[in-house]
C-alpha cells in the first residue's frame, strides 16, 4: 500500500467561459488543507464549485489561478496519471464489456504487474469489498451497490495516495445508500487513505467525514468537524444548510474579553464568541430547535402555532414576537404535550445559543 499524503491547494481560482461569453467564476480563491489521511467532503448547493475543485485534484481541470500540491508535490502540470489518485464516480465508469476480475485488474495490467500478482491483488480487494465469487460476472449482472463496491475496488487496488469520490452513492436507493456509507467509511479507515469525498447530502457528510469544507458561490463559507460546523457554524447560510435552525436577530450590548451581551428577544444573554464585536452591532443568534422549549412561565410570551406528534419527539411551530420558530421536545411525556393555540413562554438555554455576525 503507498503512503497516503496531504493535498493542499493554495489560492485556487476557476474561471470558465461560459455561454454568450459571461465568465463562471466557478471557484474562487479557495485555500484547504487536507492531513495524510483525512476523510475530507466538500459540501454545498448545487453549481457551488465542489466538482471543479475534486476534478483539478485529479487533473481533470486546470486551475486559473493557483497551485496544487499533493504531498511535497506541485502537481499542476501533471497528467491526472501522474497524480497517484484515483476517482470513484457517481455513474460507477465500468467497462461494460469486461467482467468484474478484468474490470479491476485491467489498471495492474497496465502497470505491467506479474500474472500472479494481479490475481492476488484483484482476489485481496474483492474480499475486502465483500465481493469474492463475482470475478466472472458482468457490471450488468450486479446490482447498483455491487456495481460501486466494484468501482471502489477498482481504484483502492492501484494503491493512490489519495482516494476522490463524485457524488458515489446518488444512484443508490436511500437504505443502500446508508449502508455504504459506513462500508466506504471503514474501507478508507481500514487504508488510512487520504480520501476527499463530494456530494449535496448532509447526512452523508456529517457521518462520514473528519471534517467538512462548507462552500456556497465558489467560496468557502467554513471548514469544520461535523460537530463544529453545527453547532459554531460561521455564517448565517452554513447555520441554515446544515439542519434546521432558528435566526434571531440580535445587538450587541457590551463586549468583555471572550463574552458579549446580546440582546435578543428583549432578553439579555452572555455568550462566548470568537468573534470581533463591538457595542451596539447588529448580529445574529442561531438556535437549534432542539436547543429551544416551552414552558409554562417565563420571560418570552409565546403561542403555539402547530404541535405534531413525531414518535421520537414532537415538533412545534411557536409565534414569538413577529416570527414562528422551531422546537423540538426530544422527550415529550404523555400529557406534557402543548396544544395548538396554547399561551406558552420560549425558553432559550444560552448555553446553546452561537452568534453570527453574516
Ligand atoms: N465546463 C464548464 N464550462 C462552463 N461552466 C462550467 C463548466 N463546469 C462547471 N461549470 C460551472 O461552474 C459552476 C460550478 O460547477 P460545479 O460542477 O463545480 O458545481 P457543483 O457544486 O459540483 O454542483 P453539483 O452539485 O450540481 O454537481 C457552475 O456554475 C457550473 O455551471
Amino acid at each position: 500500500m503507498s503512503i497516503s499524503k496531504s493535498v493542499s491547494i493554495k489560492n485556487i481560482e476557476k474561471v470558465f467561459e461560459g455561454t454568450g461569453g459571461k465568465p463562471v467564476r466557478a471557484v474562487d480563491n479557495v485555500s484547504i488543507d487536507i492531513q495524510p489521511g483525512e476523510f475530507m467532503t466538500l459540501l454545498g448547493p448545487s453549481g457551488c464549485g465542489k466538482t471543479t475543485i475534486l476534478r483539478m485534484i485529479a487533473g481533470f481541470e486546470t486551475p486559473t489561478k493557483g497551485d496544487i500540491f499533493i504531498g511535497e508535490d506541485r502537481v499542476n502540470s501533471l497528467t491526472p496519471d501522474k497524480r497517484d489518485t484515483a476517482m470513484v464516480f457517481q455513474s460507477y465508469a465500468l467497462f461494460p464489456h469486461l467482467n468484474v476480475f478484468e474490470n479491476i485488474a485491467y489498471g495492474l495490467k497496465i502497470k505491467k504487474l506479474s500474472t500472479q500478482e494481479i490475481k492476488s491483488k484483484v482476489c485481496g480487494i474483492l474480499e475486502i469489498v465483500g465481493l469474492t465469487g463475482y470475478e466472472n460476472r458482468a457490471p450488468n449482472q450486479l446490482s447498483g451497490g455491487q456495481q460501486q463496491r466494484i468501482a471502489l475496488a477498482r481504484s483502492l487496488v492501484m494503491e493512490p495516495a489519495v482516494l476522490l469520490f463524485d457524488e458515489p452513492l446518488s444512484n443508490l436507493d436511500a437504505k443502500l445508500r446508508v449502508h455504504m456509507r459506513a462500508e466506504i467509511r471503514n474501507i478508507q479507515r481500514r487504508f488510512g487513505i487520504t480520501s476527499i469525498y463530494v456530494t449535496h447530502d448532509q447526512a452523508e457528510a456529517m457521518s462520514m467525514s473528519d471534517r467538512i469544507i462548507i462552500m456556497n458561490h465558489g467560496l468557502v463559507e467554513q471548514v469544520g468537524t461535523p460537530h463544529e460546523i453545527y453547532k459554531k457554524p460561521a455564517s448565517r447560510f452554513v447555520a441554515d444548510f446544515i439542519g434546521l435552525a432558528n435566526i434571531l436577530d440580535g445587538e450587541v450590548m457590551a463586549v468583555s474579553g471572550s463574552h458579549a451581551t446580546v440582546k435578543c428577544l428583549d432578553t439579555l444573554f452572555s455568550l462566548p464568541t470568537d468573534l470581533t464585536l463591538e457595542a451596539r452591532q447588529k448580529v445574529h443568534l442561531v438556535a437549534r430547535p432542539e436547543a429551544l422549549s416551552i414552558a409554562d412561565s417565563g420571560q418570552i410570551p409565546a403561542k403555539v402555532e402547530s404541535s405534531v406528534f413525531m414518535g421520537a419527539y414532537q415538533d412545534y411551530k411557536i409565534r414569538v414576537q413577529d416570527k414562528s420558530l422551531l422546537v423540538v421536545d426530544s422527550n415529550p411525556a404523555l400529557g406534557s404535550v402543548y396544544p395548538v393555540g396554547a399561551d406558552v413562554y420560549l425558553r432559550l438555554d444560552e448555553r446553546s445559543l452561537h452568534i453570527v455576525q453574516r
